[in-house]
């Protein structure tokens, strides 16, 4: 158990990587460079609740690739269901009838979704609902909030969390300033900040994207009443509302964050947990609006792969899963358990932090401020992160490389999985606080 040490094989596949792999990740969040380690794990296999490394070490998964794990892995059920679907064939270039169902399925359980299609990242489930929004408002600029994460299309580099911040670069290299024009930043949790923004471009803006729970600064909650501003001001001017669910949708509950927070969005996009662990992502909102994309309207969006049937065939079992009676109270049960208890161990060891959650994911901030926005998010200390990530990663316990993302509990961590995580952060803060590094 343990990082492997310089003569492992994740040293040697690292270095073999870096020779044909763009900085040996196929997504910048994957680099360890944040938390002070040469390389990444480099992981061959999953079974529930746990990874195993190329060297066999075996760690407790709370990384859940980034959101989308929350069934386990290798789940019985998925393993199955991709069997089946592989048997009768990957990808038509058709209609299926599993995307029919699928997009039922999927407003019923959001009911706003009255019309969605379907795609296969995250990435491109929010540039298309940007797209429409301007189609059907006919207008340019976009309003989004610091430190929220959207994918990696142009305009939603623009002061991004998550990798982005992480590594540096929340304003990408190779945006064009005409892109970069038509972005209005302005902070999370402060609807005066949003209101002065419309007041002076509103006849301007096709549309307000938000995470309506923070996943990228960390998690970030919004403050009671702030959505609900968010979407008043928006009637104001006449802009769509984009709630981007691509985490929150069937983490926080089954269904989006919407349906708990009690606030509708014009648009939602989703992926992540939506695809069981395969590549699909979706859009989808008011008919109306829906209707503007090809081929009923003039936006067009289109994918070859779009709604393969493998992905969608286990999206449907997923649901399945997600939908079974007690899941969401026994995740929310479980991440409580989890977030209380590292909060107390660093207390107990003398550390500032503060812990926000929502259900069934956390993060944890070496900071002795309340977290409500990105500059708050930011005053969390990257050293004592990263070294805590480390002393987890000794201990068998995965965690995302960034002091801007989040723990996620999955169905299978067990009671037992729970207390040895908590044994592992007692274990490794008394390791930080031995060197002088709380207070
Ligand atoms: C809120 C949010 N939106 C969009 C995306 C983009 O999704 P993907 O990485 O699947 O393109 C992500 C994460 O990557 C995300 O966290
Ligand atoms: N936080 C990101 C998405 O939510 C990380 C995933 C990635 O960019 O690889």
């Amino acid at each position: 158990m343990g990082y492997p040490g310089p003569t492992s094989r994740s040293a040697e596949l690292y270095e073999r990587a870096l020779r044909r792999i763009v900085g040996a990740v196929n997504s910048p969040a994957r680099s360890y460079a944040a938390v002070g380690l040469p390389y990444p794990v480099f992981i061959a296999r999953g079974q529930g609740a746990y990874l195993w490394d190329v060297d066999g070490n075996r760690y407790i998964d709370y990384l859940a690739a980034f959101a989308p794990g929350i069934l386990g892995h290798a789940h019985p059920e998925i393993v199955e269901t991709i069997a089946r679907a592989a048997a009768d064939g990957t990808l038509f270039g058709t209609p299926t009838p599993y995307e029919v169902e699928l997009a039922e399925r999927l407003q019923a359980a959001i009911p706003s979704l009255e019309r969605v299609r379907l795609v296969s990242t995250g990435t491109e489930a929010v540039m298309s609902a940007v797209r429409v929004a301007r189609a059907f408002t006919g207008r340019p600029k976009v309003v989004k909030f610091e430190g929220c994460y959207h994918g990696h299309s142009d305009f939603a580099l623009i002061r991004a969390g998550s990798g982005p911040a992480t590594l540096g670069q929340p304003d990408s290299a190779g945006i064009p300033e005409s892109t970069a024009a038509e972005v209005i930043v302005v902070p999370y949790n402060d609807a005066a900040a949003l209101e002065a923004a419309l007041e002076r471009w509103g006849d301007q803006v096709a549309a307000v994207l938000i995470e309506p729970i923070v996943g990228n600064m960390g998690i970030v909650l919004p403050e009671p009443g702030y959505l609900q501003a968010v979407r008043d001001l928006t009637h104001r001017h006449g802009a769509l509302l984009i709630f981007d669910e691509v985490i929150t949708a069937f983490r926080v509950t089954y269904g989006g964050a919407q349906n708990v927070l009690g606030v509708e969005p014009d648009l939602t996009t989703l992926g992540k947990a939506i695809g069981g662990g395969l590549p699909l992502g979706a859009y989808g909102g008011r008919a109306d609006v829906m209707d503007r994309v090809a081929p009923l309207g003039p936006a067009y969006q289109a994918g070859t792969l779009a709604g393969n049937p493998l992905s969608v065939r286990v999206a449907l079992k997923a649901l399945d899963i997600l939908g079974r009676p007690g899941v969401y109270e026994e995740l929310d049960r479980k991440g409580r358990y989890l977030a209380e208890g590292v909060l107390a161990a660093a207390r107990r060891h003398g550390f500032a932090a503060q812990v926000n959650r929502m259900a069934s994911g956390f993060t944890l901030f070496f900071t002795d401020r309340p977290v409500r926005d990105y500059a708050s998010a930011s005053t969390a200390s990257k050293e004592l992160f990263a070294r805590f990530f480390r002393e987890m990663l000794g201990r068998g316990v995965l965690l995302a490389p960034s002091r801007f993302e989040a723990w996620f509990v999955q169905i299978p961590h067990s009671q037992a999985d729970l207390d040895e995580t908590l044994a592992a952060a007692d274990a490794a803060l008394a390791a930080m606080a031995a060197d002088g590094l709380a207070g």
